[in-house]
């Protein structure tokens, strides 16, 4: 058995332990995340692998079809190399970044995910605490199962933070209404609707293994308004509407709320520019293909980028642009930022950072990520995020070569 392998087995033993008495379960995930050499995102995915049922680790884990948009996402970071710029005077790197009215510690948020409850007792609370502490803005999932007034009060009680809701609009359109109203009382910054997923990609894993929520858990941000009976199997398409258009749906959003809308799932220039024109007044929009669990297929997120940013900052230089797909390292989100994203979301890295320690967990993979990012930003020459630009790239082109973008 070599080192790690043998840091994890004390790990899940200690996780075992800790299972026996809610009391200790904060401490003994501190205590365990503190002793395991947890050194980067891989060593949380490798952790978590062990910590879960197959079905909800498959639910987690993987892409659409045969998983080719999500293995993309990540090997795509890899077509670009960075080049590196000396003698700056690196000694004040400055990653703060303001978005929604208000600063984060760095140009990274947490993407919504589904369901958090599955990874960790305490779900979306923990994730939220971690974020207020990291001081990184949250995206919240409709599909939480925690409401999004309690995930909101939960990082509150640390401090403020900013949390946007992520949107799926409902066939009952009454439905939506409500959760926006509600996000927007409670004081979240942002919607972030949703625009891939008129329908579910076709998820090999959650179909051979029959994926339900368990039991115990609760979708509760909207189950009181139709039925748990429709809800507890997941049952997406029955419930959600695939007839959301860019007219009808974008105005009748903006009616019911002043909060920004940002458009999340887009990956062409064209519905950028359409974002851009949209008289619902959109203020951003996130390039992701869903963390490859839609159209297997789609281009890598890091592809569509460089057309995106260029037809949106063309148009509109405040316009937002932000990124999610494959971020697994500091140096990643620095090539993000490169090509003009203005910030950058994670999805399962927060999911295996809960799954081995709730908000310990989630905040060791938010600490992990800022480090890498600076220690990038060092070694590259750049001391501010301006200074972040695409001649820091290369590019791979044929015959493998790198030329500077
Ligand atoms: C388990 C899981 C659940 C997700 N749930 C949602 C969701 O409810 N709404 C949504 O818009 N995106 C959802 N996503 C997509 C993420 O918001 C994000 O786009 C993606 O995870 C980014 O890729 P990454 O996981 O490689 O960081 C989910 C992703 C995962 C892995
Ligand atoms: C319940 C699902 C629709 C949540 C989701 O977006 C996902 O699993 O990717």
């Amino acid at each position: 058995m070599d080192k790690p392998d043998k840091m994890f087995l004390i790990y899940y033993v200690l996780h075992f332990l800790a299972s026996f008495s809610n009391s200790i379960n904060n401490f003994i995930s501190w205590f365990a995340m503190a002793l395991t050499d947890i050194l980067c995102i891989h060593d949380l995915e490798k952790a978590a692998q062990g910590m879960l049922s197959q079905p909800i680790l498959d639910y987690f884990n993987d892409g659409s079809g045969d998983g080719v948009a999500l293995m993309e996402n990540i090997s795509a970071f890899e077509k670009y190399k960075i080049r590196p710029r000396i003698l700056r005077n690196v000694s004040n790197i400055e990653t703060k970044k303001r978005a929604l009215g208000s600063t984060m510690s760095f140009p990274l948020a947490i993407a919504p995910t589904a369901m958090q409850c599955m990874a960790h007792e305490e779900g979306e609370k923990a994730t939220a605490r971690a974020a207020a502490r990291a001081n990184v803005f949250m995206g919240v999932s409709t599909f939480a199962t925690t409401t999004l007034e309690d995930i909101k009060q939960s990082g509150d009680c640390l401090c403020d933070n900013v949390y946007m809701l992520q949107l799926y609009i409902f066939k009952d359109r009454h439905t939506t209404e409500i959760l926006v109203k509600r996000a927007e009382s409670a004081g979240y910054k942002a919607i972030l609707l949703t625009c891939d997923t008129p329908r579910l990609g076709n998820r090999h894993s959650m179909i051979r293994n029959n994926f339900r929520l368990p039991s115990h858990l609760q979708l509760p941000n909207f189950d009181q308004y139709i039925g748990k009976e429709k809800l507890g199997d997941v049952k997406y398409p029955n419930t959600t509407d695939d007839n959301i258009t860019w007219d009808e749906t974008l105005l009748w959003l903006r009616s019911l709320t002043k909060m920004e809308i940002w458009l999340k799932g887009i990956s062409t220039a064209e519905d950028v520019e359409l974002a851009v024109q949209s008289s619902a007044n959109i203020t951003g929009v996130i390039v992701s293909n869903h963390g490859g669990r839609q159209l297997d297929s789609a281009l890598s997120t890091l592809d569509s980028l460089s057309e995106c940013v260029k037809a949106a900052k063309s148009k509109d230089k405040s316009f937002q642009v932000w990124f999610d797909g494959g971020i697994r390292k500091g140096c990643d989100i620095f090539k993000a930022l490169a090509l003009g994203a203005d910030g950058v979301m994670i999805g399962r890295a927060v999911l295996w950072g809960l799954t081995m320690g709730g908000e310990e967990g989630v905040f060791k993979a938010l600490s992990i990520l800022k480090a890498e990012f600076e220690l990038t930003m060092a070694l590259s020459g750049c001391r501010t995020l301006s200074d972040i630009k695409s001649s820091n790239l290369a590019r791979k082109a044929e015959g493998g070569f790198f030329t500077r973008l």
